[in-house]
């Protein structure tokens, strides 16, 4: 039986130390607040939106929503990024992504103001995790998956280390963090020529292809950590990892499920970035 390592428990150590930032905050009249930008109403920006609202809810954070039509113009959207950025009283900003075709996604990106960036999106931000200085936020999953590794004392020094997926905003900042922490970092995708073999030698398994069921047990070892980021729904309606669970389990060490992993503590990450972000304002 492989240790469960529970989103749940890495969330609520980080929503304690949230809280006493938000009460340090509101004693000084500031009210941190989440500013929401979603263009349309796609299914997975929803679930995602209803989280992140539930999480501030209950910390104390206020959330303001700027909800725009799946149809609406460059200008328009434009118009709605120059308003939060020079709104005061919103201290981080969530673009939902990927936006219709239709819109400049990059655009986009470059106008908001990095320190109102709690998503880790933009340029600023890259170059914060890269370089290890402290301009913008760190994506939140990628650091969610770092958060869970820290909460049950795994040290990542000297170990080999292996992330599935190469995205800008999952694969590539994990592997960057986890450098970060001294492990010996490989990356996967899918020009990746025997991929099991790979994972195998890892001491330490992040995936996030974005495929359910891509890594099962013939991609892993007795003694490993398995973290899974993946969010799919399968046929029955329900939600899964990359990770095939079941046959994983019984042969690694230590794994994140999926629901109630990493996911669970994304969101804690992004509202603990708003609260930063608020803190910031008045260093
Ligand atoms: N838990 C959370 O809070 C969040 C979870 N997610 C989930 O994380 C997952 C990854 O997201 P994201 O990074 O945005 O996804 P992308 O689709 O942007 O990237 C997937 C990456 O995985 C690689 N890949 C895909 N299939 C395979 C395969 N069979 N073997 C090896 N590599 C593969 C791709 O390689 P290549 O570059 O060669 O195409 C690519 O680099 C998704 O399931 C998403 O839903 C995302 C955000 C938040
Ligand atoms: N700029 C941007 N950043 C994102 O990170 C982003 C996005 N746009 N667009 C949409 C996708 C989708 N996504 C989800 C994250 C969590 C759940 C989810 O279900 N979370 C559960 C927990 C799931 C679990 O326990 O594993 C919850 O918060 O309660 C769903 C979807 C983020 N996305």
């Amino acid at each position: 039986m492989a240790k469960q390592l529970l989103g749940k428990e890495v969330a609520a150590a980080l929503n304690e130390k949230i809280k006493a930032n938000v009460e340090g905050l509101k004693a000084k009249g500031i009210n941190p607040t989440l500013g929401i930008v979603r263009v349309g109403e796609r299914p997975d920006d929803l679930s995602y939106e209803r989280g992140a609202t539930k999480r501030c809810d209950t910390l104390g954070v206020a959330v303001e929503k700027f909800l725009l039509p799946v149809d609406v113009t460059q200008e328009e959207l434009m118009a709605t990024i120059d308003k939060v950025n020079e709104d005061e009283n919103i201290h981080g900003v969530l673009i939902f992504r990927p936006l219709p075709k239709h819109l400049d996604e990059a655009a986009v990106i470059k106008a908001l103001k990095p320190e109102k960036d709690v998503d880790g999106i933009t340029d600023g931000s890259m170059v914060g995790v890269f370089a290890g200085t402290k301009q913008g936020f760190p994506p939140c999953t990628p650091q969610a998956c770092m958060e869970i590794l820290d909460h049950y004392g795994i040290d990542c020094t000297g170990k080999k280390a292996v992330v599935v997926g190469r995205s800008l905003v999952v694969g590539k900042p994990a592997a960057m963090m986890l450098i970060k922490k001294n492990a010996t970092v490989t990356i996967c995708h899918t020009r990746t020529k025997d991929m099991p073999s790979v994972t195998r030698e890892a001491d330490i398994v992040i995936v996030a292809a974005g495929r359910a069921g891509v890594v099962n047990e013939s991609y892993v070892a007795p003694g490993q950590v398995v973290i899974d980021v993946g969010i799919n729904v399968n046929d029955e309606g329900k939600l899964c990892g990359d990770v095939k669970y079941d046959t994983v389990e019984p042969v690694v060490d230590a794994i994140t499920p999926v629901p109630g992993g990493v996911g669970a503590v994304t969101t804690s990450v992004l509202v603990g970035h708003v609260v930063e972000a608020a803190m910031r304002t008045v260093e």
